[in-house]
């Protein structure tokens, strides 16, 4: 027995040996003071000194891989995503999202794969809805110019996405009740949570006695509370229209995803809790995300009004003189937008940390990888690694056009230095609405207004 007892440590030693490297740990804490407000950046900064392409964090009580590298992320990603296609698991989000009946937050496994190819194949009718919304942005912005006054970029620009959103999600309705108003506020106050270092995620040996649970736990629970009181009176409001058509008595006015759930619910077999759960996903992933990212872009070319000139004389030379609104159909052949974009992304991607879950163990470049750890794939890190971009801190879109640097480079999940939306089994399912939605609106800003920083 003792022999055994021997040769199991030495066993043990050895797959401890090829483990990713460590920065040195406190005790209990492990590496958790080190990671910061801002962890994308501290995890860089750390990843420089400890492990550029993959590093090992204990944070609480809670191993976590680091992946900092084009390289180890196409690792990650591609050669072993089967092995990475889950996500860590998140109290707040086992709350909030119905226990984990979204798509984002949901393991990997049959009902993920149904949820993902329900969003991924329904989610259109939004594509319909933009050029209203368009114009209710455009109006106010105009009345804005009018009196002279600053706009808030940031409050405009949620605001356009969320009813976008709102409309595509709930139809007509959308503003009735102030409800566009509320959601908002909903979503702002569910952001933090879902999408932030809780502290209690880490130490779950804590969680199971309640010592540190109880205030996000009590969060959580507020919180949906909230949202089931928006959307249950919403999937209610929609049954009963969608009975009355269904019966012939209401003429069929409305196809929006919540009509699209509920025509399909029986054939993926959806109860309430799931319809909630996938709504709130379509919610966040498509609000959140879309309106940080135009303010990202707005201010950069604000910053440069050399770009901003360039990107106007662009739209204005290709759409018909006296256009006031453009639509999809307008947009074709607008490389310096596009690359703008791109570039926006690549410096602000809005989920500068990728969560995946290894459901077994591998190997990468020789490094024991074992199974149920968490992993953070830093893509705001990857995004700036001078060993594939040029002047990586710089903002130039002209790199994604002509012969630039990067022309070759897209989004779609196969170029590893640049991963806005993720890549392989769960990247993200809402790519081309994303990107129509911010060509739409930065293309309409830019041919109907002149920009500029208020002073100071
Ligand atoms: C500019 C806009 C957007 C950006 C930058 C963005 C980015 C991302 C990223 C980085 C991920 C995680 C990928 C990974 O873990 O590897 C993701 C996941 C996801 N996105 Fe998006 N997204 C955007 C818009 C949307 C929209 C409009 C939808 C609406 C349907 C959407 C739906 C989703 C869903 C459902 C997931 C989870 C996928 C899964 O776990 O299987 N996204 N997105």
């Amino acid at each position: 027995t003792f022999s055994a007892t021997r040769e199991k440590r030495r066993h043990q030693q050895v797959a401890d040996d090829h483990l990713p490297p460590s920065p040195p740990a406190l005790p209990v804490l492990g590496h958790l003071h080190l990671v910061g407000l801002l962890p994308h950046i501290s995890l860089r900064s750390l990843a420089r000194k400890h492990g550029m392409d993959l590093m090992l964090l204990r944070l609480g009580s809670m191993p976590v891989l680091i992946v900092s590298s084009p390289r180890a992320a196409e690792e990650v990603l591609r050669t072993h995503d089967h092995v990475f296609a889950s996500r860590p698991h998140s109290l707040v989000a086992e709350i909030v999202l119905y226990g984990l009946s979204d798509v984002g937050f949901a393991p990997y496994g049959d009902y993920w794969r149904q949820a993902r190819k329900l969003v991924t194949t329904h989610h259109a009718p939004a594509q319909r809805q933009e050029g209203a919304v368009v114009r209710m942005v455009m109006a106010r912005i105009g009345e804005a110019a009018a009196a002279g006054v600053a706009v808030d970029m940031s409050d405009l620009l949620g605001s356009f996405i969320n009813a976008l959103g709102c409309r595509a999600v709930m139809g007509k309705s959308f503003r009735s009740e102030g409800r566009d108003k509320l959601l908002r506020e909903l979503i702002e106050d569910t952001s933090p949570l879902l999408g932030g270092f809780n502290v209690e995620e880490f130490f779950p040996f804590l969680a199971r006695f309640g010592v540190l649970s109880k205030v996000v736990r009590a969060k959580s629970v507020r919180l949906r509370r909230r949202w089931d009181e928006l959307l249950d009176r919403l999937i209610e409001e929609h049954e009963s229209k969608y009975a009355a058509v269904a019966s012939g008595d209401s003429p069929k006015d409305d196809d929006d995803f919540i009509h699209v759930l509920l025509s399909v619910r029986q054939e993926y077999g959806l109860n309430r809790e799931h319809m909630k759960a996938i709504l709130l996903d379509v919610f966040f992933a498509g609000i959140g995300t879309a309106s940080s990212m135009l303010d990202f872009t707005m201010a950069e070319l604000m910053r440069k009004p050399h770009m901003m000139e360039k990107l106007q004389a662009e739209v204005n030379s290709s759409v018909p003189q006296g256009l006031e609104l453009l639509s999809e159909t307008n947009l074709t052949g607008m490389d310096y937008l596009r690359a703008v974009i791109k570039e926006s992304l690549r410096l602000h991607p809005v989920a500068p940390l990728l969560p995946h879950f290894s459901m077994a163990g591998c190997s990468i470049d020789g490094h024991t990888i074992p199974a149920g750890l968490q992993v953070l794939i830093n893509t705001w890190a990857i995004g700036r690694d001078a060993r594939c971009w040029e002047d990586a801190e710089e903002f130039i879109p002209e790199r994604f056009i002509g012969d630039g640097s990067a022309a070759h480079v897209n989004f779609k999940g196969n170029d590893f230095q640049f991963l806005p939306f993720g890549s392989g089994r769960r990247m993200c399912a809402g790519v081309n609405f994303g990107i129509a939605c911010i060509e739409l609106m930065l293309a309409n800003l830019v041919h109907r207004f002149d920009w500029e920083l208020p002073v100071g």
